[in-house]
């Protein structure tokens, strides 16, 4: 069985038009076999603002304190991930919503960085056996991206991060779904980037906040022998089939420097 791993971010949740449904329920039929990953950072920010406790982000990641945490979960792996799945069941897809807590899905160690991040962790392993067998039953995977330790405790993991740790063990292309038609620079999309020019746009400061986390990502899928992995636009009809069908929209990373610009 092969799959593709799709991530739709917080930024576009709320905004997705139907035919981004459509055409999940178009792929849940094929042979190749979706998964969604999902963010939610801006409902995050939304309950924690409601209940008057500060948010930073440090280089696109959330400084997550316990209270964060707690919020966090109930958010991505309650409201959000319960949202998605209603409305891919509204569209004729047998969506199954799991936490990466649920059957150690996602399992995780801390994040290290300079700046401590509090309960911010990244993963260290995916129970594969757990999607693949939810995809053999023809469920589509809906994964919201808390997860856990072997001591029970939950950790806060960017969804991005999440999304390429997903897509590295099962070996699959991985599309990014987000509020822009992909990487912009003057206010343009660039439509294809190597691994070294996305470091240096970082370095430029053209790549900044919630791009951060998902150019890191990409850039790991890249190192994993990754095929392919592109961000493109939620908010466009039809992007995700057609990108699937491999039409060039959005930002196109390839790990063969052949195809890659510049
Ligand atoms: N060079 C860039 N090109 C496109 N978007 C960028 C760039 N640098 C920063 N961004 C910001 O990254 C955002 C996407 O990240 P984020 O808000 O975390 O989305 P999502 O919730 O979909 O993961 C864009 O809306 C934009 O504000
Ligand atoms: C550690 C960290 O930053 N976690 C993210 C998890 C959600 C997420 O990544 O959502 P988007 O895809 O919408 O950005 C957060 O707390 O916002």
């Amino acid at each position: 069985m092969s799959y593709i791993v799709i991530k739709c971010g917080g930024s576009i949740i709320e905004r997705l038009p139907n035919s981004f449904f459509q055409s999940l329920q178009e792929l849940s039929k094929r042979e190749i076999k979706p998964i969604l990953i999902h963010g939610g950072g801006p409902g995050i920010t939304s309950l924690l603002e409601k209940l008057e406790v500060e948010t930073k982000f440090v280089n696109g990641l959330r400084y997550t304190s316990e209270e964060v945490l707690d919020t966090a979960e109930m958010v991505l792996s309650g409201s959000i991930n319960k949202k998605l799945v209603k409305k891919m069941i509204e569209h004729g897809t047998k969506a199954v919503g799991i936490s990466g807590v649920d059957g150690m899905l996602l399992k995780a160690k801390q994040l290290e960085t300079t700046e401590s991040l509090g309960f911010v962790g990244e993963v260290s392993g995916v129970n594969t056996e757990l999607v693949i067998s939810l995809l053999k039953k023809d469920f589509l995977p809906v994964i919201s991206p808390i997860a856990v330790d072997e001591k029970g405790q939950s950790w806060n993991i960017n969804a991005d991060h999440a999304a390429a740790a997903l897509a590295k063990s099962l070996n699959a292309p991985l599309f990014f779904i987000t509020d822009v038609p992909g990487v912009l620079k003057d206010g343009k999309t660039i439509t294809s980037l190597s691994s070294r020019e996305c470091i240096e746009l970082i370095g430029a400061s053209v790549i900044t906040g919630g791009m951060i986390p998902k150019v890191e990502a990409v850039l790991a899928c890249l190192e994993a022998g990754i095929e392919q992995v592109s961000i493109i636009n939620g908010l466009e009809e039809n992007s995700l089939l057609r990108a699937a069908a491999g039409e060039n929209i959005g930002t196109t990373f390839y790990n063969k420097e052949e195809f890659i610009n510049g």
